[in-house]
């Protein structure tokens, strides 16, 4: 894994977080820890709390409980505001400024001015792949671009914390992976990231843990490859995939799912990885050909959707 957490000191620490709007339950008691040099992404459905925390995180909506420390800081620190790059969800432009005004105005907000202003103003819109554009008004920019101008405004003060809300939206396959590659320069350079994100390629090439999230609650926690708690789940292709051979491999599974496009494919989740070598004996002795016995990884998103559809289902 590369940009392993720097010695698991903190980036942020939340305990016990929620927010109540009236009385909607916004975020419920949620307490976890990213850590300096990691990506963490917080991934779930539309209103599960997600943009509310990251609000929180950055000083926008006051918490109703819980604390949160950020860069080893309680919340509102100004010295630690200085130290965080942000990026909303849905940022508004003044459209009339150009983007050398924009980043300036941005720049002042931290403190920047003169010729260490120009130099990040000229590095961050090197980063983001618009050099040159220095002189065009906002109102002008295509959605991919306002994206990334938006990101060289988080990247200004070189932030050890980057905190994006939704990222890749209006950004076409090239800028999404310009900017997943942008992400992951910096996060091996050090730069602690916490995303919020619809955006599962995304989330899965960049972050080292993640957090599924529901109705305020955190439902998981963990490295992508910890979340596929199914080591033992392997992909079978045969054929014919006949009656007795699915009754056999039934017995011999503890779970056998049936592909819905493909007649001679099925998940079968085993009790231990000898029992490999008994499906392969049960497809002879059924008289059908193995074409294919390997083991099979779920995607993120599949297990983001079983993991929301599980939650729902025990409500
Ligand atoms: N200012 C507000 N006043 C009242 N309710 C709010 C406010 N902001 C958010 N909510 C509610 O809080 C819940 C969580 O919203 P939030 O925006 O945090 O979700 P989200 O996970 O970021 O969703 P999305 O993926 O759609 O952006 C939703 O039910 C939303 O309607």
């Amino acid at each position: 894994m590369c940009g392993e957490p720097q010695e698991h000191e903190p980036a942020i620490e939340v305990e016990g977080l929620t927010k109540l709007y009236h009385r909607l339950l916004a975020v419920d008691h949620i307490s976890f820890v990213t850590y300096r040099g990691e990506a963490f992404g917080f991934l779930g459905p539309n209103g599960a709390g997600k943009s509310t925390v990251v609000k929180i995180l950055t000083g926008l909506v006051q918490p109703s409980e819980g604390t949160v420390r950020i860069l080893g800081r309680p919340l509102g620190d100004r010295e630690v505001r200085r130290r965080i790059g942000y990026l909303p969800e849905l940022p508004t432009f003044h459209r009339w400024l150009t983007a050398e005004e924009f980043l300036r105005f941005h720049g002042s907000l931290y403190g920047l001015r003169g010729s260490l202003l120009r130099a990040r103003m000229e590095e961050v819109l090197a980063l983001v792949g618009l050099a040159g554009r220095e002189r065009q008004r906002l109102g002008t920019f295509s959605k991919g671009m306002l994206q990334r101008i938006g990101l060289a405004q988080a990247l200004l003060n070189r932030p050890e914390l980057l905190i994006i809300d939704e990222l890749s939206t209006g950004l076409d396959p090239v800028g999404q992976h310009d900017l997943r590659s942008l992400l992951l320069d910096l996060k091996r350079a050090g730069t602690s990231i916490f995303i919020n994100s619809h955006q599962l390629p995304d989330v899965e090439a960049l972050c080292d843990r993640v957090a599924i999230i529901n109705l305020g609650r955190i439902l998981k926690v963990g490295a992508p490859e910890e979340l596929f708690d199914e080591p033992l789940l392997v992909e079978l292709r045969a054929e014919p995939l006949s009656e007795a051979l699915l009754q056999r491999l039934a017995q011999l599974a503890l779970a056998v799912e049936r592909d819905q496009y493909d007649p001679c494919r099925v998940l079968l989740r085993l009790r231990s990885e000898e029992q490999a070598a008994e499906v392969a004996a049960a497809v002879h002795a059924c008289g059908s050909r193995l074409y294919r016995l390997a083991p099979h990884r779920r995607s993120l998103e599949q297990v983001f959707l079983r993991t929301i559809e599980l939650s729902r289902s025990l409500q």
